[in-house]
């Protein structure tokens, strides 16, 4: 029996991962265990529910207003105890989270091998998602298995002179998550009275616009800018806003005092997984930051504008589904109200399409990784 650890900490990463944890648990000769960091602490429990899973290790690292290389810090050495402790024979992290990169030098260091799940992502821009898009080189540089979503990504790390990991294009786990949450949303409420049931009470005669936006680069003016672009949407008499509102208080304090007291405006807590996707589901369009929401809005159909000015999800943007508005107040409005007023746009932008995978990335893996321990 060869033993698999997977590591994460955040709720994107939980959402993520449990299904490559699910699908290893089939395979007879993988042995699995997972441990948090909790870096998300309070979002990441109901993640854990959905997928009926549990933590077996929880280093519970994470302290009020931490700064980032405290946290690093403090994450490489708690998870190399775990590591000398356990001795796993493959470390799975994912995407570009502090504690992904942390984990992966952990391994790295302990001589570990390390296998990265959503491998090759590139804005090629470090200062645009910060820090993320260096997490994302720096585990990439050091993973021996190389779980490319795309083709577009496979050729990212294809190009990088120091790589040492062999690729896979697998998909994307996220849109596994995503179906198996879907299904069950559909199984449970077809037909019944609580066909879409949403956390807040909806008009059912006005549009309504999904925001999200907690990125560390838009923190102070373009935060600002994104609420002076919501307040002039909240100007429109077709339109409510549900913005679930990210922890962070670099986030919640501006966006609290600039839209709290704006009628068809509903600032909420950070919602459960399967609330989100009840609320995209229900959304004409979505207006976010968030890297999963830009996987996830094309394969419900529902369009998609980042408030962001690079992305390094190209592949929804050429389907149409997605584009770039920056935090421009101006062009969010107007690029709003553009899919809004024009019905022969809005449909060409909301067809479901499925650049990121099919929902069958986590059997891949778990797969390959199976293969690989029984050559
Ligand atoms: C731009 C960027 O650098 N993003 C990275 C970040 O995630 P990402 O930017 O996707 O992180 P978010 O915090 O936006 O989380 C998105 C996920 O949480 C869900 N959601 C969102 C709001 C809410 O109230 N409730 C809820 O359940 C969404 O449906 C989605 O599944 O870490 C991920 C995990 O490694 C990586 O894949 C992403 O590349």
């Amino acid at each position: 029996m060869h033993h698999v650890l997977l590591a994460f900490g955040t709720r994107p990463e939980a959402i993520k991962m449990l299904p490559v944890v699910r699908a290893l648990r089939e395979c007879r000769n993988v042995g699995v265990s997972v441990a948090i960091t909790g870096q998300h602490r309070q979002m990441l429990d109901q993640v854990f529910e959905v997928f009926d899973e549990k933590p077996d290790i929880d280093l519970n690292l994470m302290t009020h207003n931490q700064k980032l290389s405290d946290m690093t810090g403090l994450i490489i050495s708690q998870m190399t105890e775990v590591l000398e402790a356990t001795r796993p024979d493959l470390v799975l992290v994912h995407g570009d989270t502090t504690t992904a990169m942390a984990t992966a030098i952990a391994s790295f260091y302990s001589r570990i091998p390390i296998g990265h799940v959503e491998a090759g992502l590139r804005s090629f821009d470090l200062s645009h998602p910060w820090p993320e898009e260096f997490n994302r080189v720096a585990i990439d540089s050091v993973a021996d298995y190389l779980f490319a979503p795309t083709s577009v990504a496979a050729e990212n790390l294809d190009r990088e002179y120091n790589r040492r990991g062999r690729i896979y294009v697998t998909g994307n786990t996220g849109i596994d998550a995503l179906l198996h949450v879907a299904r069950q949303i559909d199984a449970h409420e077809a037909g019944g009275p609580n066909m879409m049931k949403t956390p807040v009470e909806l008009d059912p005669d006005r549009s309504l616009i999904l925001v999200t936006g907690h990125r560390r680069e838009s923190f102070g003016a373009g935060f600002e800018d994104i609420c002076t672009g919501l307040a002039r949407l909240a100007t429109r008499e077709d339109v409510q806003i549900v913005y679930p509102v990210h922890l962070n208080p670099a986030v919640r304090n501006v966006v609290g005092a600039r839209l709290s007291h704006l009628p068809n405006i509903h600032l909420i807590d950070p919602v459960s997984y399967v609330d989100m996707i009840r609320l995209m589901k229900r959304a004409k369009v979505i207006l976010t930051d968030s890297g999963g929401i830009q996987e996830e809005g094309p394969a419900l159909g529902r369009p998609v504008l980042v408030m962001r000015n690079t992305t390094e999800r190209p592949e929804a943007i050429a389907t149409g589904a997605v584009s770039l508005v920056g935090t421009d107040p101006t062009r969010i409005f107007n690029e709003v109200s553009a899919l809004l007023d024009d019905e022969a746009c809005y449909e060409r932008r909301a067809k479901a399409v499925f650049p990121y995978g099919d929902g069958t990335a986590s059997t891949q893996i778990a797969k390959i990784i199976a293969e690989s321990f029984s050559i």
